[in-house]
């Protein structure tokens, strides 16, 4: 009698703030200094959520809108160990007691739960599929909700771009291939949602990337030479970032 009492006064906000069809409530949050994409993903009949590559200095933020919308943060999970701001999954915990950090076991960093390639997080009747797509970092994780036909690819295809691949344990060779026969091997419909954009553009999709993707359209030995050669500067936050992203953001 509770659930039902509390499942349905939930239920009258989430239809005031937005909502996907099937059950699960997306929300795309944004950080203006790094350009990082955070995702709240919610089961609207359990009101279980995660939350996809929260940033520190947003962790209050996030922890409200959670609460403000009555769902309960099961998971605070990086796509990888970032290396331009500092991961807000460690202050989550403390701002949501009983939420559990989770990363790619690859990673190397601390975190409570570490998945393997291909494990499943689940989220009331979600499902979140978790695919190994080494390449920018060897820990890095693509997250594919099949039953949404999304896919959170953090750094490992950007918006017509991709991850860079000189720092970390970067690899051209090792991201053409994840990005070739783990992205763009799912249905061409759909969505994707990167860790960032520095254009504002929010999504794109498996088929947009295949025929549009100035990089990742090109031969192997093509690609690497653009990657060896973008000569971008290094994240501004690089040295503060990843020695706290290797213990949650709690450093
Ligand atoms: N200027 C930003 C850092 C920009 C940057 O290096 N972005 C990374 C993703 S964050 S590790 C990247 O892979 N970019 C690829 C690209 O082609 O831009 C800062 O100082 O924070
Ligand atoms: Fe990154």
């Amino acid at each position: 009698m509770l659930k039902v009492a509390v499942t349905s006064n939930i239920g009258r906000r989430w239809m005031s703030t937005g909502m996907k069809s099937s059950g699960l409530f997306f929300r795309q949050l944004f950080d203006t200094v790094s350009s990082t994409y955070t995702y709240l993903l919610g089961d609207m009949n359990t009101g279980e959520a995660v939350l996809i590559d929260p940033v520190l200095e947003h962790a209050e933020r996030d922890a409200g809108l959670i609460k403000e919308l009555g769902f309960k943060l099961l998971y605070a999970m990086n796509t990888h160990m970032h290396a331009d701001h500092v991961t807000g999954t460690g202050r989550l915990k403390s701002l949501i007691p009983g939420s559990k950090s989770v990363i790619g076991k690859a990673s190397g960093a601390q975190a409570d739960i570490h998945l393997a390639d291909r494990q499943k997080v689940q989220f009331g009747g979600q499902e979140i599929l978790a695919v190994s797509t080494p390449g920018h970092t060897n820990g890095c994780m693509t997250y594919i909700c099949h039953q949404q036909g999304i896919a959170f690819t953090g750094d490992t295809l950007l918006i017509r771009g991709c991850g860079r691949t000189d720092f970390q344990e970067g690899s051209p060779e090792k991201l053409y291939k994840s990005v070739h026969e783990k992205i763009f091997t799912l249905p061409g419909h759909y969505t994707l949602y990167p860790a960032h954009d520095y254009k504002g553009q929010t999504a794109t999709s498996v088929d947009e990337e295949k025929k549009y993707n100035p990089r990742l359209t090109k031969t192997l030995p093509e690609f690497i030479d653009i990657m060896n050669n973008l000569n971008l500067p290094y994240p501004k936050m690089i040295d503060k970032a990843v020695p706290a992203n290797r213990v949650c953001g709690l450093y």
